[in-house]
């Protein structure tokens, strides 16, 4: 499935180490002021090679809009982006031509599709969220003039919850051969109550699907999430007075559609899957190998996915807003 959405379409393509990867978004409102410089900011704060606390591969990920907008404007035509692969060092993925790394998608693209490509991992590869964070950024475009905007940050690396010691997580599993993980918070200002479809196309249920679509997430809690679990009743709800609610467990959702309310998401994002420690595996033909992975990795994916988390809120967002507008009109929405 390389389509995301029903009303505001955004099908990726591209593979890591091809020639490029971008999007075509379909369904995007005519009139909607969009240039390059409304995408490329959002690109530069995911694209990799900014601190060596991240992937060396240096990529300036500069978009190019080919169509869709005229004059500065969206037409309500697909609006296609691209962006180039330069930085692309195939040859780090000789090695692993026949053989699975442990934690990636290897072995599974192999089982499903009988044949893959090896080179950085071709769409498994974390570059293919460029074109989810290029389509987001048009989507965070339409969605301002209603109020609505989107912010994520990184909350904790391996138990750390202080920029210092995070920071000093990331640095000692790095210099280990090894990686960690984290959590992302992500919250969406602004949102009209009654977005969301039930009872299948839950407001919920699409974030949650959107991150868990994220490659290396492998949990997403809204409001109090995991811990709503361990509390009473009435430490749960949200009482509701004259000037609205009281509390926020819920995190901006009730019954699959939008309280009003901060819409609050964290994201449990696991240790990077490519390491230099050496790891049993086994090769194409099944036979056990060792295995250290070399070559340009990320040590730690959460600080990475922050924009596309936002970005993926904000196609969910805005896919429900237009689905809302079919039922009261952007008007009532707005
Ligand atoms: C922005 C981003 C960057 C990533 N960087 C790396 C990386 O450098 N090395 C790696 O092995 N995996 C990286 N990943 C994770 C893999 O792409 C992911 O673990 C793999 O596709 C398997 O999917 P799963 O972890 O969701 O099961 C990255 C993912 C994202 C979203
Ligand atoms: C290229 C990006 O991240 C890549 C994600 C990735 C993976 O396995 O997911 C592996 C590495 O690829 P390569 O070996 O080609 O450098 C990362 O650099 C990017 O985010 O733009």
């Amino acid at each position: 499935m390389n389509t995301f959405g029903r009303n505001f379409r955004s099908t990726t393509f591209g593979e890591s180490h091809g020639k490029a990867v971008g999007v075509v978004v379909d369904g995007c409102p005519p009139g909607v002021a969009l240039a390059e410089a409304d995408i490329q900011p959002y690109l530069d704060r995911r694209r990799p090679g900014k601190s060596p606390l991240e992937s060396g591969r240096q990529e300036a990920d500069r978009v190019e809009i080919l169509s869709g907008t005229f004059e500065g404007k969206t037409t309500g035509a697909p609006i296609a982006l691209v962006v180039s692969n330069r930085d692309v060092r195939s040859g780090d993925y000789d090695a692993l031509r026949d053989v699975f790394r442990p934690g990636h998608a290897d072995y599974t693209w192999q089982a499903k599709y009988g044949l893959r490509d090896h080179r950085g991992g071709g769409r498994s590869s974390g570059r293919e969220t460029l074109a989810r964070v290029a389509a987001g950024a048009v989507a965070i475009r339409c969605l301002a003039p209603y109020g609505i905007s989107i912010r994520g940050k990184v909350v904790e690396i391996h138990g750390a919850t202080e920029p210092a010691a995070m920071e000093e997580e990331i640095i000692a599993a790095r210099d280990a051969g090894d990686s960690v993980g984290g959590i992302v918070e992500v919250r969406a200002v602004g949102c009209p109550a009654g977005l969301g479809d039930p009872v299948f196309g839950k407001l919920d249920a699409a974030i949650a699907g959107a991150m868990m679509g994220i490659g290396a997430v492998k949990g997403v809690e809204i409001g109090e999430g995991f811990a709503a679990a361990r509390l009473f009743g009435s430490e749960m709800n949200d009482p509701i007075g004259e000037a609205g609610f009281a509390s926020n467990h819920a995190g901006g959702v009730l019954g699959g559609i939008s309280t009003g309310q901060e819409i609050v998401v964290r994201l449990a994002v696991k240790p990077t899957p490519s390491i230099r420690r050496v790891q049993q595996t086994i090769d194409i033909a099944g036979e056990e190998q060792e295995i250290s992975v070399g070559g340009r990795h990320d040590p730690c994916i959460a600080p990475r996915i922050v924009p596309v988390a936002e970005c993926m809120l904000a196609l969910v967002i805005m896919d429900a807003m237009l689905e809302q507008a079919k039922y009261r009109g952007l008007g009532a929405t707005g």
